[in-house]
């Protein structure tokens, strides 16, 4: 049963349809549209000030930013990528390159056990996928709340979004917990927010 009135209910129906619409996307297309997504995050100040940057190995039919972390590298930046842990929600950020990332506990390439890792406070800018993104600066991910629970622990780190066209929506339901966006970047347009507080 899916009540309207429940955030997390509308969360669930949003998922779903969301992730329909990405898998649409072609194969040649997805990787056309993620080349002017990365474009457009080298050009943002948030991204191309961080010295360390936190990407993600793509899943499923998320935007592919992998190229950026040997960018990140040549321009003297560290590149870190996001492990699960057993236990905490909140994930960890190893120092990785694309290469060296082997399948994790829920099916994402993560940085491997002798990965150095880095504390979340020396993190500056953190990339997030996302199912979905409001207008307004809202991320809805895949339902296991790890990116809000960590980046409630990272004041200071920039929160960027990635995500194709189809993946914007006008207003997303809000909790509590979730995390606001300072930018939000797709292959067409860069949108900035003002954070409440925090
Ligand atoms: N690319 C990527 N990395 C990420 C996340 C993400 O959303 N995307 N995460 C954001 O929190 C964290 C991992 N959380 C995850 C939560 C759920 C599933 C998931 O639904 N897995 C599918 C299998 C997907 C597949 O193999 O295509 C499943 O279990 O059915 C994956 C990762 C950290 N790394
Ligand atoms: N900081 C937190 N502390 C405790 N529980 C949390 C926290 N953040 C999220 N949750 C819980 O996690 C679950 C999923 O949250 P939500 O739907 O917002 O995840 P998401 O942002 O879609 O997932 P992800 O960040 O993993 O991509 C919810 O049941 C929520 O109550």
């Amino acid at each position: 049963m899916s009540d309207p009135a429940i955030p997390s209910d509308r969360k669930r129906a949003l998922r779903r349809s969301l992730i329909g619409a990405r898998a649409r996307i072609d194969q040649d297309e997805r990787a056309e549209r993620s080349r002017r997504v990365i474009a457009r995050l080298e050009a943002l100040d948030l991204v191309a000030g961080a010295r360390t940057l936190a990407l993600y190995a793509p899943l499923g039919g998320e935007v592919d930013v992998l190229e950026l972390a040997a960018r990140v590298r040549a321009g003297g930046g560290r590149a870190v990528f996001p492990k699960v842990r057993a236990g905490d929600r909140r994930l960890a950020f190893a120092l990785c390159v694309p290469l060296d990332l082997v399948r994790g506990p829920l099916g994402a390439l993560e940085p491997p056990e002798d990965a150095p890792l880095v504390e979340p406070g020396e993190v500056d800018c953190v990339v997030l996928p996302g199912v979905a993104f409001s207008l307004d600066g809202l991320r809805l991910g895949r339902g296991g709340g790890y990116y809000d629970a960590t980046l409630a622990a990272m004041p200071r780190a920039a929160r960027v979004g990635v995500a194709f066209e189809v993946q914007l929506v006008d207003a997303l339901p809000r909790e509590p917990h979730d995390a606001v966006l300072d930018a939000l970047v797709t292959e067409a347009r860069t949108l900035r927010f003002e954070r409440e507080s925090g």
